[in-house]
């Protein structure tokens, strides 16, 4: 079984330069994510998910902070130490299945076509048999992908992604543009690839529906950590600096500037706004 890999980020900043003025993606991101975890990353559009995403599989370095997965500090690793994490030890899903294949090819030859680099970086490989059963595409294996309906699709660009047997996955909204069976289809196969092979899986997702199906959730809020789900329960996340972003429903009653007390009787924290709550 593989060993997932866990993922930990201290302070972690990014700015795009773009011409004329730069964008702060990320102002501060603390994460951890233990091995073996399936954690989804939620958030309004352009607060930062795929950005971090990016960063977790080390294809841009941080303007700032740290980001290390498993053993490796990805801020600091030369250009031939990323090429050999990327090829061996992070699998990606972009957006949209047909990004992650090479269309003229069936779908066991894009994932022998996958595993070339991690070979090439010295990296014993599964057979791309196993791949493809362990995904639940087993039936289609030398079909023509232009034959293959959305959901074997995406299993096929999972199948890729997962070439090289990586211990950390990434999938990028890996079930938007799939109906709800195919969608469930794709969710089964991500828990599946956890279970047997205990790869770390990080998804961004916008549905509901999926969130509910992972056991942890991780909302990101304009650049930062803005809060945790487990189990269905929402939680804050204090931050490093020992702040506390409020749930956006608690800042339409307590804007910027309001001044509160935290209040404590035994194990019980509450804040209260100023002028309210019992002396
Ligand atoms: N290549 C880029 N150049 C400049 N700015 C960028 C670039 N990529 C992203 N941004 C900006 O960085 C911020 C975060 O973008 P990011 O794509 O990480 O957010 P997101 O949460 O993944 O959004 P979405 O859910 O819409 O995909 C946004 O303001 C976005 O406009």
């Amino acid at each position: 079984m593989t060993t997932g890999l866990g993922v930990r980020t201290r302070g972690l900043v990014h700015i795009y330069r773009a011409e004329g003025h730069d964008v702060a993606a990320l102002s501060g991101v603390d994460l951890t994510v233990a091995p073996g975890e399936i954690v989804g990353l939620l958030g309004p559009s352009g607060a930062g998910k795929s950005t971090l995403l990016t960063l977790f599989g080390g294809l841009m370095r941080p303007s700032a902070g740290r980001v290390t997965v498993g053993d490796h500090e990805l801020s600091t690793m030369t250009e031939a130490e990323l090429d050999r994490f990327r090829a061996a030890d992070v699998g990606l899903i972009l957006q949209g299945a047909a990004r992650n294949l090479l269309p003229y090819l069936t779908a066991r030859q894009n994932v022998e076509f996958a595993q070339r680099s991690a070979r090439k970086a010295g990296r014993s490989v599964p057979g791309p048999g196993e791949v493809l059963e362990l995904v639940g595409l087993s039936d289609s294996v030398s079909a023509p992908l232009d034959s293959l309906p959305p959901g074997k699709l995406q299993l096929a660009a999972l199948a890729v992604a997962l070439a090289s047997r990586p211990g950390l996955l990434l999938g990028d909204e890996p079930t938007s543009q799939l109906h709800h069976t195919s969608r469930d289809v794709v969710l089964d196969a991500l828990h599946r690839v956890n279970e047997e092979w205990g790869t770390t899986i990080v998804v961004v997702t916008h549905d509901p529906e999926v969130a509910a199906r992972l056991p942890r959730t991780v909302t990101i809020r304009d650049g930062r950590v803005g809060g945790e789900g487990r189990q269905g329960e929402e939680y804050a996340v204090v931050s490093a600096d020992g702040s506390l972003p409020l749930p956006a429903v608690v800042v339409e009653d307590l804007p910027p500037g309001s001044l509160v007390r935290v209040h404590r009787v035994d194990d019980v924290w509450t804040i209260i706004p100023q002028g309210g709550g019992q002396e």
